[in-house]
């Protein structure tokens, strides 16, 4: 297969079947022979579909007779294409978006209704000409965000209680945008000047990050990860700037008995074992043990010796009662930090999966607190900022655990730029420019209160 958007379609359809879009996106790809450039417009076209799916289910809603779910699957997933298109990706022409959205059609089993595509799209580019704010949006503001930047109401919901109006808007153009990729410099292997000396060879841009002293940025095309200079030598991993917060946060000290209990695939644990100079013991605990398994590959490929895997559900490990130093809790969450790099998360995520999350967290939490030694340390992190999994979580924790309290950063330390009045660590995407990360360390005192 060499069409693009014939390879587009076939994800997209997949995906609309139910599957993940990175999988489906994979597969497709696999299958197809491509020229780069190619590969790249079939990425955008999925990602950029799956992401764009109420809006443009809604000008379909109000450009033909028949209501978006009403359509045949494959000719919604067809109108799904040729309109994201239009709408999203000025380079192309909007004749070429038309015209190969009708071979579309033709090509799939809808011959027959060549017509209809080609008239639906000409009319959208007739309206938006016409005003760019031709479509007709109720005026409750929560549908209103929803339909036009292409979330589910109860997310929009959530980011107004928090944020007000015009933050959301904000936050919701940011989630919208194709992701950036970071890396973390591992000190142990390399200097970041070396690197950047070797992208830099390599007709790669980079930038540093404010207040994070290991990570880079990577601008524009970077092709494949993979190949990179410097990957096969452990020089770096990819990590978002926000994740790397967390591990400064935690300041492990070599030396000391470190437990990361929700662990892969490990770009926290070896994090950490960067942080101790590779001198203590980390335990990376997961129940997968697929993703330990990449852990394992991060930490061979970065050289690192320090790293002990425990495979089972963190919930019930008493062998590591009152053991460790410093424990992180990175817990398994809803992702609304990080809708932008997982294009149908925003669909599969509901009020109810976050509750469930919550109940999760809070079992997580309530256990893996016992690891901690009198006087150490654990951080709870997540990159969600849904108050049920970050705010609740800790605030029924320090309820019932007398003898722990929030430590915030320190005023000079990496972190404390994020720092929120009640010490706990909020991570804003649209202020700055990195994932939504929740993060707070507490100190297990000697007392109870
Ligand atoms: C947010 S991810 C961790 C990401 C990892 N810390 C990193 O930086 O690469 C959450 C992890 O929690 C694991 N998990 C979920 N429930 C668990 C449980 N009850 N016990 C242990 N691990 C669990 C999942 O398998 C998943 O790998």
């Amino acid at each position: 297969m060499t069409n693009p958007r014939q390879v587009a379609f076939i994800a997209l359809r997949d995906v609309h079947k139910g599957a993940y879009t990175d999988v489906a996106l994979d597969r497709a790809l696999q299958r197809a022979t491509l020229l780069d450039s190619d590969r790249r417009l079939v990425t955008e076209l999925l990602y950029g579909s799956v992401r764009r799916q109420r809006t443009l289910d809604f000008i379909i809603d109000q450009l033909a007779t028949k209501k978006s779910h009403q359509q045949p699957t494959e000719l919604r997933t067809i109108l799904h294409l040729g309109l994201y298109q239009l709408r999203y990706q000025e380079r192309i022409p909007a004749s070429a978006a038309v015209n190969t959205t009708v071979e579309l059609a033709k090509e799939n089993g809808f011959a027959g209704l060549t017509g209809f595509v080609n008239g639906l799209l000409r009319q959208y580019i007739r309206s938006a000409e016409a005003s760019p704010d031709f479509l007709k949006l109720p005026e409750n503001p929560v549908q209103r965000l929803g339909i036009l930047h292409s979330f589910p109401d109860w997310i929009i919901q959530v980011w107004l209680e928090q944020l007000g109006l015009a933050e959301t808007e904000k936050l919701c153009e940011w989630m919208n945008q194709t992701p950036t990729i970071d890396l973390r410099i591992n000190p142990l292997r390399t200097s970041i000047e070396e690197v950047e000396t070797a992208l830099k060879s390599a007709g790669i841009l980079a930038r540093r990050i404010p207040n994070l002293p290991q990570a880079l940025r990577l601008i524009g095309n970077t092709g494949s990860i993979q190949q990179l200079p410097g990957f096969k030598d452990g020089w770096w991993v990819v990590q978002d700037a926000s994740a790397q917060l967390v591990g400064h946060l935690l300041d492990p000290q070599p030396g000391e008995v470190i437990i990361d209990a929700c662990a892969a695939p490990g770009g926290k644990t070896t994090h950490i074992a960067e942080l101790i100079q590779d001198r203590g013991t980390v335990w990376a605990g997961d129940r997968t043990a697929s993703r330990l398994r990449k852990l394992k590959e991060n930490a061979q490929r970065l050289n690192l010796h320090s790293i002990q895997i425990c495979t089972g559900d963190s919930r019930n490990l008493p062998q590591f009662y009152n053991t460790a130093d410093r424990v992180l809790l990175d817990a398994p969450c809803s992702g609304l930090g990080t809708l932008h790099r997982h294009a149908d998360a925003r669909w599969r995520q509901t009020p109810a999966s976050v509750q469930e999350l919550s109940t999760l967290q809070k079992e997580l939490l309530a256990h893996t607190s016992k690891f901690v030694k009198a006087g150490g340390v654990l951080v709870y992190a997540t990159c969600t900022l849904h108050p049920a999994e970050t705010e609740d979580v800790i605030t029924q924790f320090l309820t019932e655990n007398t003898d722990w309290q929030i430590e915030p950063p320190s005023p000079n330390s990496l972190d404390s730029c994020y720092t929120t009045s009640h010490g706990w660590l909020k991570v804003w995407p649209h202020n700055q420019d990195m994932d939504g990360f929740f993060m707070v360390r507490l100190r297990k005192t000697n007392v109870s209160a």
